[in-house]
């Protein structure tokens, strides 16, 4: 490897594989059975499955350079936290070798580390002595940490009474000042309103731009998409792909919104999970499909009829100004965008109402020629973003012979007599 690619290597992960045991007595039973081969000096069986167990996390090799900022996405049981509690060391894989250079910051848990009954002054100075502060370096942040953390009148009261949001917040703000070379955040960042998240995001920036790698963990896209340059996508323990965030953020939706269809065919509703309150910016999208013109829920539209895109969505308020944008990709090929378009390039800025409203794209012959397609949609107000669909996929069908077409071309013929 060459030296300056080594020297900025902050993690490397090379076959890392750890199990677990879905029974509690067994896993007890295999534990002192683990230790009793150790104390007879023989090999434990490391590579190998006893009955009941499974493997959370299963070969499963990347690095992360100072300054990078990686997703780890997959679906609830993936791996993603058990993979952060192997590279901040609460816990040791089974197989493989972690390197881990620099000081880690571990945001696991809402709150993690901290002490119930001890109030958030307390709480400031044993999570942040924990994490490798002297109490003179603890002195000189603690007014910049509750600063950061907004919990000015509430910071001598025990950390038992704090909302969610107000732990995490302080959890937060802990974890930044000790200016770690690594910090690892799981969800942590869901919580809290718009406006604290946003300075969580630029605080973030700061610490990449001096140097500070970061793993976010996350379901929601937008966030890693805003986040982080590389991701990795992880599915029930193995590593499914790693690269360019976007990319595999697109690979993860994709397989997401392909997950009940059967033979890779698009389901006629893409459906979308249900956001917590302290997920949802107050305009989510909550359903995507095709109708025909006279309302039917077609599975797959067909070029040159009519297609109207819906974008069913639900509303916490009344919105003015909303701007619909809509960017569709030919999965096979070059990857480039066949068709974009927004409401407010039409100038068409859309009012919603509170409560659920379908959005509706009405496209009375749909240009794209047949085969399979993926489509980024998402809801804005100017530069404000509500809610990014990352990958609606959807195949067009065709009635005609159009095999040579890049795109449909509506048209009639007809001969005119000129004599
Ligand atoms: N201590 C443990 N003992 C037994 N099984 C465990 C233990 N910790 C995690 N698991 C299991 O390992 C698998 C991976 O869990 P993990 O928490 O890493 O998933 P995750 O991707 O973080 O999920 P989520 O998105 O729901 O947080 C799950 O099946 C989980 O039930």
């Amino acid at each position: 490897m060459n030296n300056q690619l080594e020297k900025d290597l902050v993690i490397s992960v090379k076959d890392v594989s750890k199990k677990f045991c879905r029974d509690l007595k067994r896993s007890l039973f295999y534990g002192i059975q683990d230790i009793a081969s150790e104390i007879i000096g023989k090999p434990r069986q490391s590579e190998e499955l006893r009955s009941q167990e499974f493997w959370a996390l299963k070969d499963v090799s990347f690095q992360l350079k100072k300054g990078d900022a990686l997703g780890l996405v997959g679906a609830n049981g993936a791996g993603k936290s058990t993979l952060l509690r192997i590279i901040s060391g609460l816990i040791n894989p089974d197989t493989g070798v972690i390197n881990v250079t620099g000081r880690v910051a571990p945001l696991i848990a809402l709150g993690a580390g901290f002490n119930p009954i001890l109030t958030g002054r307390e709480n400031i100075y044993a999570n942040m002595s924990i994490l490798g502060l002297s109490k003179q370096e603890i002195d000189k942040n603690f007014d910049s940490v509750v600063d950061f953390a907004e919990i000015w009148d509430a910071i001598e009261a025990p950390v038992q009474t704090y909302s969610s949001g107000m732990s995490a917040r302080l959890g937060f703000a802990c974890a930044i000042h000790i200016e770690p070379e690594i910090l690892l955040v799981d969800e942590v960042l869901s919580v809290g309103d718009i406006k604290f998240k946003m300075k969580c995001h630029r605080r973030l920036a700061k610490l990449q731009e001096k140097g500070t790698a970061f793993i976010l963990v996350s379901h929601n896209s937008h966030s890693i998409l805003n986040i982080c340059n590389k991701a990795i996508y992880l599915k029930q323990g193995q590593l499914i792909m790693s690269g360019e965030a976007e990319a595999v953020v697109n690979k993860y939706e994709e397989d997401l919104a392909f997950s009940e269809g059967k033979d890779g065919r698009s389901k006629a509703i893409m459906r979308l999970r249900e956001k917590p309150s302290h997920e949802s910016s107050g305009l989510d999208i909550t359903s995507i499909f095709f109708r025909d013109e006279q309302g039917n829920i077609l599975e797959t539209p067909l070029s040159g009829k009519p297609a109207y895109l819906c974008v069913e969505c639900q509303a916490n308020q009344h919105f003015e100004d909303i701007n619909v944008g809509v960017k569709i990709r030919a999965i096979l090929g070059e990857q480039d965008v066949v068709l974009y378009l927004t409401s407010n390039n039409d100038s068409c800025l859309l009012e919603i109402t509170p409560g659920k409203t379908e959005i509706q794209l009405q496209m009375s012959q749909l240009g794209l020629s047949p085969g399979r397609y993926t489509a980024r949609i998402y809801l804005r107000q100017g530069v404000r973003s509500f809610d990014i669909i990352e990958s609606f996929r959807f195949i067009v069908e065709t009635s005609e012979i159009m095999s040579r077409c890049l795109f449909y071309q509506p048209r009639n013929w007809q001969t005119i007599k000129l004599d």
